[in-house]
């Protein structure tokens, strides 16, 4: 059974939300999803739309695309567990409006131990390309690899999914 911090890790379409739904899921609900996306054109929209037609009942979604703090806080308090989907896009939110990436991580980091209710965590890889040619995505690219590694040192358990198959890392 999901207790504590899960961090679930791998590239586009590669199952890892279908695999964080899962644990959370197994878990007695109602459940939290907290959603970081922001749907900027019909693309994007049309996908979330897909999301949530494809949520089972039970599920209670929060749309944060920056205060993931404070959602975490409002949703422990409801001692619900808790899906964070995703990381990556959140790291970009936060890059987007110009805060210091390094303090927001560190607020994160801080939090997550201190939970009382299960969370599962999902975040892109997005460093096993080439080197981006742009010093922002390089950028991006760092700060996405050190919060994934902050996050699964005070993990109870990782995963890096691939194929829609999981890797246990930790
Ligand atoms: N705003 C908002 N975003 C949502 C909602 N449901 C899902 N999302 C977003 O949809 C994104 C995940 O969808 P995909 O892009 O299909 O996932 P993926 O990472 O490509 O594929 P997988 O590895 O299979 O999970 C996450 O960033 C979520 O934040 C919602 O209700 N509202």
């Amino acid at each position: 059974m999901t207790t504590g911090i899960t961090l679930i890790l791998g590239g586009a379409r590669s199952g890892k939300s279908r695999m964080a739904e899962q644990l959370v899921t197994a878990l007695p609900g109602p459940w939290v999803y907290i959603a970081t996306a922001q749907a900027f054109d019909a693309e994007m929209q049309d996908r979330i739309r897909q999301h949530q037609g494809g949520r089972a009942e039970g599920w209670v979604t929060v749309e944060e695309p920056l205060d993931l703090v404070a959602a975490l806080t409002r949703a422990n308090a409801t001692a619900r567990p808790v899906l964070v989907d995703c990381l990556t896009l959140w790291l970009t939110n936060v890059m987007l409006a110009g805060r210091e990436v390094e303090a927001e991580a560190a607020k994160l980091i801080d939090l997550l131990p201190g939970l009382t209710m299960p969370v599962v965590l999902v975040g892109n890889e997005v460093g096993l390309g080439i080197v981006p040619d742009n010093r922002l995505s390089r950028l991006f690219r760092d700060h996405a690899g050190r919060l994934h590694q902050d996050i699964a040192r005070i993990a109870d358990k990782v995963l890096f999914m691939a194929a829609g198959l999981p890797m246990q890392l930790k």
